[in-house]
Formats: C-alpha cells, sequence, structure tokens
C-alpha cells in the first residue's frame, strides 16, 4: 500500500498551528538536554552541511537530525544570502521536510523561514532565562531583521524588561521596527548607545566584523549572539569573548562554524542544554555570551509541533 502523499504546509499554515514561539520552549529544553546527553540523549544531529555559493554571496545549510524521544526525523534545507536593500526576497529562506521514521516516506514538506525565526528566538529566551542577571532592566537589540522581531516578541512576554533599545546599521529600518512592534522601543544612533548599561544584549546582525565591543558592557550582562555563523565572520570582538563565561547550543557546530568563537579562541564553558540538564552551572552573576548557531534538532521539534497540531485538524 502506498504511503499517503506528503501534506504540504505553506507559511500560513504553519504560522497557525506555531503562533507563539513560547508554545516550543518545553519541547526545546528537552531537546537541549537530549542533545547533550551524547549517545543516550536519542538524538541524532551531525554538524550541517554549508555549501557556500562564493559568485552570489550566499550559502545553503542542510540540517539533518532525528530525535529518539519525539519519534520525529527531519532535515531543513536553508539559504542564506547578504540581503540587498532592493531584493523581494528574505535574506534567509527555508523549507523543512518531516519523514516517518518508521519507513523513511515523506509526510511533509513546511514552510521553514517561520519555524526558524520562532524556534531561534525561544532557545534564545531559555539561555536568557539561566544566564541573565537577577536585577535586569535594559534589553538592547542590535539588527532590525527577521531575528530582530522574533526575539522581541518572545522577551517581551517572556521577561519584564523596564526599557527597550534597538540599533539598526540601517536607521530607517530600527525606526520601522520601533512603530510597528507593541510596546515603548528606544531608536538609538549607535550601537554604543545601545549597548552601554544594558542587561541583556541580542546581536541578530549579518555583520561580519564585530559590532559589539567588550569596553562598552556592563558588567554581568548577558549576550544572545546569533548571527556570525561563517568561521570568518564576526558580530563580537575579543574583549566581549574573552571576558565572558562562553555558552553554546552545539560545541561542535561552535568550533566549526563560529568565527567569534574560533577567531577570538575562547574556552567554551558549557553547552546549554548541559544547564538545562544541571550538569553544568548557570552564572547569571558574570558577564555571559550564549552563542547560537542554530540546530537541526530544534526544527525537528518545531516540525513536530506544527505536524501534530495540523493532523489533529487545530
Ligand atoms: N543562530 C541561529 O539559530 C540563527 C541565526 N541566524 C542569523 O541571524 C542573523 C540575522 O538573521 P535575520 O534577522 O533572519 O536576517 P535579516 O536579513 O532579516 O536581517 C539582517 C540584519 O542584519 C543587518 N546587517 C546586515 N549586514 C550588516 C552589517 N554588515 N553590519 C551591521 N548590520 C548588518 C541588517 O541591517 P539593514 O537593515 O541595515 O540591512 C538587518 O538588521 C543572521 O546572521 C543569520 O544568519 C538566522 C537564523 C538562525
Ligand atoms: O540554524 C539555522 O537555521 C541557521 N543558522 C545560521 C545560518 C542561517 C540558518
Amino acid at each position: 500500500m502506498s504511503a499517503a502523499p506528503a501534506a504540504f504546509l505553506a507559511s500560513e499554515a504553519v504560522e497557525r498551528h506555531f503562533p507563539r514561539a513560547s508554545l516550543l520552549i518545553p519541547s526545546l529544553e528537552a531537546a537541549l538536554a537530549n542533545f547533550s546527553s551524547g549517545a543516550e540523549g536519542g538524538v541524532v544531529q551531525p554538524v550541517r552541511t554549508v555549501v557556500p555559493v562564493q559568485k552570489y554571496n550566499g550559502f545553503l545549510g542542510v540540517m539533518p537530525a532525528y530525535s529518539a524521544m519525539d519519534d520525529a526525523l527531519t532535515t531543513k534545507l536553508v539559504t542564506f544570502y547578504e540581503h540587498k536593500k532592493d531584493s523581494s526576497v528574505p535574506s534567509h529562506q527555508a523549507i523543512v521536510l518531516l519523514f516517518d521514521p518508521r519507513n523513511g516516506s515523506l509526510k511533509a514538506i513546511m514552510d521553514g523561514s517561520i519555524i526558524t525565526a520562532k524556534r531561534t528566538a525561544a532557545v534564545s529566551a531559555i539561555a536568557t532565562k539561566f544566564l541573565m542577571p537577577a536585577d535586569a532592566e535594559v534589553l538592547c537589540i542590535l539588527g532590525a531583521g527577521v531575528q530582530a522581531y522574533s526575539h522581541y516578541e518572545v522577551f517581551i512576554e517572556q521577561f519584564s524588561f523596564k526599557e527597550v533599545r534597538i540599533w539598526n546599521r540601517t536607521k530607517e529600518n530600527a525606526v520601522k521596527f520601533a512603530r510597528s512592534v507593541m510596546g515603548p522601543v528606544q531608536v538609538c544612533s549607535s550601537a554604543q548607545e545601545a549597548v552601554i548599561g544594558a542587561d541583556v544584549i541580542v546581536t541578530v546582525t549579518m555583520a561580519t566584523m564585530p559590532i559589539l565591543f567588550g569596553e562598552w558592557l556592563k558588567p554581568g550582562a548577558h549576550i544572545n549572539a546569533i548571527g556570525a555563523s561563517r568561521p570568518d565572520w564576526r558580530e563580537l570582538d575579543d574583549e566581549v569573548m574573552k571576558n565572558s563565561v562562553l555558552y553554546v547550543d552545539s560545541r561542535e557546530a561552535a568550533l566549526n562554524e563560529s568565527g567569534d568563537v574560533i577567531l577570538s579562541r575562547a574556552e567554551i564553558f558549557a553547552e546549554l542544554g548541559e544547564v538545562v540538564k544541571g550538569t553544568k552551572p548557570a552564572l547569571p552573576e558574570k558577564t555571559t555570551v550564549f552563542k547560537s548557531l542554530g540546530m537541526a534538532i530544534e526544527d525537528t521539534v518545531a516540525a513536530k509541533l506544527v505536524y501534530d497540531s495540523w493532523s489533529a485538524g487545530n
């Protein structure tokens, strides 16, 4: 008997079945812990393959993963290109394939861009919950793109900041951000203005050279470093990396892909999953960096959430 044809879930359907990033936080915490548990965690996730498309300054990422606990098998294909101002397409485009792990049949093809935006922000929220200073009041976002919006949305839902600041390379996009989100956001004219005195900082740019400098940092601040996912790209300077306690999503990925980690030669203290498990401590009283590269297992649990909701007829 042939398998049922694969379902196709476009962005509108994915949004309907995954309306808020925070819905994924429990599954993500379990996935992070399982990933950091080695073989017993039941997560199989090789370091992704990234194919440079040098002629056009782009990349294709191939991100497979299997979770025994979730009994879910996916591959995300994601392209990322330096965003051109007149471009009609976003810098990042993604599709997620969900397979039946019992026989390899393709069950669903779904938009991966919303999944990528929401699961990345949710993982940053998990890191921030453990690592931000106890008396955090000021949130600073460097960047005003897709990840800036998804991070803002889940951070405002999960935490109580008295002040939110944004800086962006193109100020008009920061102004647009401030006008479009719920709640007051202060648009800063320089990254330094946005960073000084901030307790939680989110770097979500496609910068390839540092935009955040250690001399600006308030002692005890927490930085979620989302960008710079190539070995020769930077968002953070050496002073940030050397003077912080460094947490990562994946040691293997960080040492293969993160210019901030590789070029600064900073020591990795722990994976976020080890903090979730309790086998490594959170040190919120220290200045901390969570270097996020993005993991396929995060897409796996997100795609499962979407598919289970869709197949239940919600
Ligand atoms: N860790 C993870 O799991 C994931 C990480 N990412 C990474 O997060 C970052 C943001 O992604 P996303 O929001 O989707 O991208 P967008 O293209 O939507 O936004 C990119 C942002 O970066 C800014 N920017 C681009 N070039 C530079 C530069 N040279 N210096 C300073 N700022 C710059 C843009 O500013 P302007 O308005 O001026 O163009 C814009 O604010 C990327 O590096 C991406 O690869 C993405 C997905 C998952
Ligand atoms: O995890 C992801 O998805 C990505 N990470 C960094 C590069 C763009 C996609």
